[in-house]
C-alpha cells in the first residue's frame, strides 16, 4: 500500500479529460488525476480474500464504523441514499458515457458559473451543459440533503446564483483499487464537497492533519508530510448509494482515501459484531467548486 509517494499515481494521459471541460482539452489536468495506477492493482492484497459475511475478527483490523465519524464538517446520514432507480441510471449512464473500454476510470466534467450580468428576466441563465442524469442526480442530492446539512451548507452546495463553475469528476474502482490519501487540491477547488457511492461499497479513510492539511498546496505535500501514526484515523463505511458532504475542517485538514483492497472489514448492521465486505465495481461521483483562477497551473 503505498499512500506517501504521489509518483505511484495513475497517469491517464487524455483519458481524464471531457467534451465538456471547461479548458476545452487543453489544458494538461494530470496533476489532479490520482487513482491509484491500474497496474498497481495487480499487487492488491487479495491474499487474505474472505468469503463474503465471514465474521472472523481480523487480527490487526478494527473495523469500520457505519456511523458518523466525530469530524467537524463531514456529514454522512447512515441512513440516506441515492433513489435506487436513479442510483442505476446514473451508473448505467456513466458506464455507457465514460467507462467504454478498460482503460478509462475517470473522466472530469465542468459547467460554466452563469453570468449573472447577462441574465434578466428576458434572458435567463442558459440551460446547464452537465448531461441529464447528473443533473437528476444533483436536484436528488439538494433535496435529499436538505434535511441532513445546516441551511448553510445545503447554501453551499446548492446556491440559488453559483458564482463558480461546478466540477464533476466521477471515477471507476474495480475491486482491489483505491486512492492515495490526499486533501483536494486547495489551490483549484473551493470548500463544500460531495462524494456519491454507486455500484458498490467502500472503506473511506479520514486522518487528521490539523493545520498540515491548511499550509500545504496540495494533497502531495499533505500525505507526504502531514501524516504519521499519531494523527486520528477514522475508517468510515461508504455504502452504495450513499452520499458524504466535507466543508471546513473535513475538507481542509483530514485527509481522505480508499485502501487498494478487495474486501473491507465494517460494523455489522446490528452492532453485533463485525464482517468482510466484498467490494464490487464501484463508481464515485464527486461534485466541487472551481475556485477563481484554478484553471491555471
Ligand atoms: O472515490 C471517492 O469517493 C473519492 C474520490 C476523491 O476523493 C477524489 O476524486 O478526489
Ligand atoms: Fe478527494
Amino acid at each position: 500500500m503505498n499512500t506517501q509517494d504521489p509518483d505511484q499515481e495513475r497517469d491517464d494521459g487524455g483519458a481524464c479529460s471531457s467534451p465538456d471541460s471547461l479548458f476545452d482539452g487543453e489544458l494538461e489536468l494530470e496533476e489532479d488525476v490520482h487513482l491509484d495506477d491500474a497496474v498497481d492493482v495487480l499487487q492488491a492484497n487479495n491474499a487474505d480474500a474472505r468469503p463474503v459475511g465471514d465474521t472472523r475478527p481480523a487480527s490487526n483490523v478494527l473495523p469500520a464504523r457505519r456511523t458518523p465519524p466525530p469530524i467537524p464538517g463531514l456529514f454522512l446520514d447512515p441512513h440516506l441514499r441515492v433513489p435506487g432507480d436513479l442510483a442505476r441510471d446514473v451508473y448505467a449512464f456513466c458506464k455507457q458515457t465514460y467507462f467504454r473500454t478498460p482503460n478509462d476510470n475517470q473522466v472530469m466534467l465542468f459547467e460554466r458559473a452563469p453570468d449573472p450580468t447577462a441574465r434578466s428576466e428576458n434572458n435567463p441563465s442558459p440551460p446547464s451543459s452537465l448531461p441529464a442524469t447528473l443533473l437528476a442526480l444533483l436536484r436528488a442530492l439538494s433535496a435529499e440533503l436538505a434535511p441532513v446539512v445546516p441551511p448553510a451548507v445545503h447554501a453551499l452546495l446548492f446556491p440559488a446564483a453559483p458564482s463558480r463553475a461546478r466540477q464533476i469528476i466521477i471515477n471507476l474502482y474495480t475491486p482491489g483499487e483505491g486512492i492515495s490519501a490526499h486533501i483536494d487540491l486547495l489551490g483549484r477547488y473551493g470548500d463544500g464537497i460531495i462524494g456519491v457511492s454507486l455500484g458498490s461499497g467502500c472503506v473511506m479513510r479520514f486522518r487528521d492533519v490539523g493545520d498540515e492539511g491548511a499550509a500545504h498546496e496540495s494533497y502531495r505535500a499533505v500525505a507526504g508530510e502531514g501524516v504519521n501514526s499519531a494523527n486520528a484515523t477514522h475508517d468510515v463505511y461508504l455504502p452504495e448509494g450513499s452520499v458524504y458532504v466535507m466543508t471546513g475542517d473535513a475538507r481542509y485538514r483530514w485527509t481522505h482515501g480508499i485502501e487498494r483492497e478487495r474486501e473491507d472489514y465494517v460494523e455489522r448492521k446490528d452492532g453485533q459484531g463485525a464482517e468482510w465486505i466484498e467490494r464490487g465495481e464501484r463508481i464515485s461521483v464527486t461534485f466541487r467548486w472551481m475556485l477563481e483562477g484554478g484553471d491555471v497551473l
